[in-house]
Order: C-alpha cells, then sequence, then structure tokens
C-alpha cells in the first residue's frame, strides 16, 4: 500500500429523491471524490410513493464507503475528510420506533399525494373551528389560512411533511400504537439520516434542520420553535418531533464506517443547500434546480415575504445556533426530471435520461402538443392537488419526439409562471437565471427551458451545487478553510469555475403563443381527479 497523503476535505452526502452521493470538495470545490447510487422508487398506488428509509440509509453509508475508497486509490488518506455535511429531499416523512430504532412503515415521499383527504379534513377544521391562535381566541376561515401562513408561510396541501405523518398515524396501527404509547420518532430524511449515522437505537441523536422543520407545517417560521398551537391544531405529541437545530454547528459524530469519529457539521434541506451552494445568501439572489422537480428558491435576507401569488416562505439557512435565519421565497414545481424518467421507465420512449435531448432535438417544435406534467396534482403557482396529467394536441401527426419536447417544454412554462408570481411578489425581474440539478446536464433543455421561458439561462460548470451547500455550512462549522457563513467573503474562492449562458432565440410572438396554450391546458387538467383514489 503507496503512503498516503494528508489533505484537507470536506465530505457531502446529498440524499435525493433517486439517488444519494457523497462527494469530497476541496476547499475551491474542486470534487476529489465521488460516489452515487440510484435506490428503488415505489409506486403501490395511483398517486402513492414510498422509499425504504433502510434502504436509504445502506444507500447512504455505502456512497460514504465507496467515495473513502476512491479517495485512497487517488492518493488520499480517509482521515483527510475533516468534517461531512448532509443535504436531503425534504418533505419525505419517516416515522420510527424509539424502542428498537426501526421504521414503522415506509417513508410517504414528497411527490405522494394520497393525503387529499387528509388536507380537505384540516381546511375544514381551519373554516369551522379555526386555529387557535392566542389562548381563546379562533381564526376561521378565510382568517385562519392567513393565519396559518403568517405561523408557517406555508398553506395545507399533501405536499407537506405534517400532513403525511397525520395520515401515517390515521391509517398504519404501528403508527398510531406507537403515538399514544410515546414509542413514535418522526423526522424527515436528514433527521432519520443522522440518527443512524450518529449510532440508532445504540444513542443515536434526533434532531432536525430549520430548513427542513420549515417544510412540516409545524414550525414557527419567526421564532424556529416547534410551534404548540400548530401541535394542538394537528393533534400531534410534542415527545415525537426532533430537537430543533440550526444549518451550520456539530451535531454529532459518526459512530461507525470508514469516517468514524468524523464530525457532521451541516444539515440543510436540498433545495435550500442549492441556493446556498449557489452563493445566493444575500437578498434578491435567486437559483432553479432541475432535479426530480424543480425548485426555485429567491433569498429575501432577514424578511419574510408572504406570497400573494403562489410561493411558499420557507427558510434559507441559519448560519449557526441561535443566528438570525436568511428567509427565502421558494416556487415548488412538482415534476421535472421525473416526466423524464417516466418517458424512460414507463413509456419506453428513451433508454436513458440523456437521451431525451437528441430524441426533442429531432423535431423543431411539438407539433401543437402541450403536457401538463401534474402526476400528483400541481403544485406552485397553481396549487391543485386535483389536477392530472394532461396531454393534449394530439394527432395521427404526434411522435415521441413531440411528447419528448412537450415534456421539456412543461418545465419551462411551469418556471415562467413561478417567475412571474415572484415578480410581484418580490417586485424584482430577474435577469437571469441560475440553474443546477440533473435535468441541467442536458443542452437541449437548457435551449428549450431559455426559448419557452424568455430569460437568460445561466448553468455553472461544476452543477453539484446541492452537495457543495452543505459541504460549505458542514467547513463553516468547524472554519475550516477560514469558512464563515455569517461572512459570505470568506467564500469567495470558492467554486469560481466558469458558467455556460443559454439565450433565448424565440421570437417573442411564438413564445406568447405557446404560453396562452399552455395556460388553456393547465385549466383543462385543473380538478380532474376528485378523489377516485383514496
Ligand atoms: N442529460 C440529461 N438531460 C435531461 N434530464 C436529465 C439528464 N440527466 C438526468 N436527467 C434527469 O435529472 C433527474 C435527476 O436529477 P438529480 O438532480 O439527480 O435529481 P434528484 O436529486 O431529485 O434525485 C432525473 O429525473 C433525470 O430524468
Ligand atoms: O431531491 P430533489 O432534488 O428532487 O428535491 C426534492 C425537494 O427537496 C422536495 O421538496
Amino acid at each position: 500500500m503507496p503512503i498516503l497523503k494528508q489533505g484537507e476535505f470536506v465530505g457531502s452526502l446529498d440524499c435525493g429523491t433517486t439517488s444519494v452521493r457523497f462527494i469530497v470538495f476541496d476547499q475551491y470545490a474542486n470534487i476529489v471524490s465521488q460516489h452515487q447510487s440510484e435506490f428503488p422508487q415505489y409506486y403501490p398506488n395511483p398517486g402513492w410513493h414510498e422509499h425504504d428509509p433502510e434502504e436509504i440509509q445502506e444507500i447512504s453509508e455505502e456512497c460514504i464507503t465507496q467515495a473513502c475508497a476512491k479517495l485512497e486509490e487517488a492518493g488520499w488518506a480517509k482521515e483527510s475528510v475533516k468534517v461531512i455535511g448532509i443535504t436531503n429531499q425534504r418533505e419525505t416523512t419517516v416515522a420510527w420506533s424509539r424502542a428498537t430504532g426501526e421504521p414503522l412503515c415506509k417513508a410517504i415521499v414528497w411527490t405522494d399525494s394520497r393525503t387529499k383527504n387528509t388536507v380537505a379534513h384540516f381546511e375544514h377544521l381551519l373554516a369551522t373551528t379555526g386555529i387557535e391562535v392566542e389562548p381563546g381566541q379562533f381564526k376561521t376561515g378565510e382568517e385562519g389560512v392567513e393565519a396559518l401562513r403568517d405561523i408557517t408561510g406555508l398553506k395545507l396541501s399533501t405536499y407537506f411533511s405534517g400532513i403525511k405523518l397525520r395520515w401515517m398515524i390515521d391509517n398504519y396501527s404501528e403508527v398510531q400504537k406507537a403515538h399514544d404509547e410515546d414509542d413514535l420518532l418522526f423526522g424527515t430524511i436528514e433527521s432519520w439520516v443522522v440518527y443512524n449515522l450518529t449510532g440508532g437505537v445504540q444513542g443515536g441523536i434526533h434532531v432536525g434542520e430549520v430548513t427542513n422543520a420549515s417544510r412540516t407545517l409545524l414550525l414557527n417560521l419567526r421564532k424556529l420553535t416547534w410551534d404548540e398551537r400548530l401541535l394542538t391544531f394537528f393533534d400531534f405529541r410534542q415527545s415525537i418531533l426532533p430537537k430543533l437545530v440550526s444549518s451550520s454547528e456539530v451535531y454529532g459524530h459518526l459512530s461507525h464506517g470508514p469516517l468514524k469519529g468524523v464530525p457532521i457539521g451541516g444539515l440543510i434541506g436540498d433545495q435550500q443547500g442549492a441556493l446556498v451552494g449557489n452563493k445566493c445568501l444575500c437578498q434578491g439572489e435567486a437559483k432553479c434546480t432541475y432535479g426530480t422537480g424543480a425548485f426555485l428558491l429567491f433569498c429575501t435576507g432577514k424578511d419574510i415575504v408572504n406570497s400573494g401569488h403562489g410561493l411558499l416562505s420557507t427558510v434559507a439557512y441559519q448560519p449557526g445556533p441561535g443566528a438570525a435565519p436568511v428567509y427565502a421565497l421558494e416556487g415548488s414545481i412538482g415534476v421535472a426530471g421525473s416526466a423524464i424518467k417516466w418517458l424512460r421507465d414507463s413509456m419506453g420512449f428513451i433508454k436513458s435520461a440523456s437521451e431525451i435531448n437528441t430524441l426533442a432535438a429531432s423535431v423543431p417544435d411539438t407539433g401543437g402538443v402541450y403536457f401538463v406534467t401534474a402526476f400528483s396534482g400541481l403544485l406552485a403557482p397553481y396549487w391543485d392537488p386535483g389536477a392530472a396529467g394532461l396531454l393534449i394536441g394530439l394527432s395521427s401527426y404526434t411522435t415521441p419526439a413531440h411528447i419528448a419536447r412537450a415534456t421539456m417544454e412543461a418545465t419551462a412554462f411551469q418556471t415562467r409562471a413561478v417567475l412571474e408570481s415572484m415578480k410581484l411578489d418580490s417586485r424584482t425581474k430577474l435577469e437571469h437565471l441560475k440553474v443546477d440539478g440533473g435535468m441541467t446536464n442536458g443542452d437541449v433543455c437548457m435551449e428549450i427551458l431559455a426559448d419557452m421561458g424568455g430569460f437568460d439561462v445561466v448553468r455553472p460548470d461544476m452543477r453539484e451545487s446541492t452537495a457543495l451547500g452543505s459541504a460549505l455550512l458542514a467547513g463553516s462549522a468547524i472554519r475550516l478553510f477560514g469558512w464563515d457563513m455569517s461572512k459570505p467573503a470568506t467564500l469567495a474562492e470558492v467554486n469560481t469555475k466558469g458558467s455556460r449562458t443559454f439565450n433565448p432565440h424565440m421570437p417573442e410572438e411564438d413564445r406568447e403563443k405557446g404560453w396562452t396554450a399552455w395556460l388553456r391546458a393547465v385549466e383543462r387538467s385543473k380538478g380532474w381527479d376528485e378523489g377516485v383514489y383514496e
């Protein structure tokens, strides 16, 4: 065995919706080593989407092990990894037993829309009894909706974890029993993974990070505390909830594996991770990440901006325990890359995701086809759980190539819709959009986005922004390389590699014609599925 060099690196575990990766970065954000694996997706009923929490854990540990082996093959000792960060798909909900440390059911994934009736129940409750905002003072109807948004930044939706957890308790006897007997532990993916990496049932810590917590419908967005009024409204006992922690601090140490003893110093939801990784740390900066879904986050600095146009207010990051949080406005699009995956896995139109670019480029336009990719209803800015996937404008002329192109246009149209809301809420027009995520690997995807959206699309060369975000937070927690999240200037040398800009070329008139047709297609898709699968 050759003598291995000692370096100083930071690791990032990125637990996404379809794959997990562990990436080792140096101080400039060069990737020194990485390993990635996809994991199984379960769709047991229409509208349902599940993950096996144990599979996520196993794959996470395997990625760490393999990336460390590759680091050593490259001549570096694994002790060079000084700290790790974790970033994750956000609203996906895990319920496990305090006594055994084992999951009580499969995780309900953020895309899953089985909870429509649960949402309807709470909408009714809000409209009638209302929410008790002060002792004895209830807000009902529109005032109740406003009060909920004021506390959480969110609206009632199948998307958020609190609703998914309520459904688990109401529908799985094991989860209900655990809740009743105070054996239940709830967490989003960062919480589950940290619990296991720090020892699981043998001393593992039960923490929840604030950006992830801001997606539960249980967090007070201003105070960054679990809000008792919401616990009463949704009827949860407090003891099931993880201890809240900031996005950057040493939470604990890895209890096993090749990085045993290394501190975990950064936790962040993946979309906020990408915001941080793109160094959009100040008011007015924005990015959009195109993975399974697409998520446009606009940093609003120290202010919480309430959206009047279908966006969410969310925590962007909290740079340390007790530190003032930074907030963001978010437009969440449920389906982006997952529609490409669907064309590959269910329709057989393509053999690999990247092939969609060649297929779509083989025709000049969609031949009049529009695809509203409402596989689990529509999220921002439409928020219609009853919207159904809709392909419209089909004719004998239509080929898979037209549908492939319409699939990419669907993401571009939804991005434009979110940007229009963001313009109204923030009174700022973005001159360009910084992008990353798996779908941005395709040039044709980027050209269609620029053309249909009508804005410049800026794609950085190093696009592992999500992982980089959690690495920056982790490094900052131990002041590795002098990084300090509360002083953005200390990150100036990170990821200064170039970027490529895609400009719109389509005539304005054609773009507007397409946009008008898209809006008509969305109207036809809305309200189609009135809970037939509950
Ligand atoms: N070359 C490509 N062109 C277009 N889409 C792609 C390409 N490569 C991957 N994708 C899409 O990107 C998605 C994966 O991106 P990723 O950022 O890893 O997602 P996640 O974090 O949600 O798991 C897949 O849904 C896939 O369809
Ligand atoms: O894992 P991604 O990139 O699909 O992101 C999922 C989001 O966090 C869901 O809100």
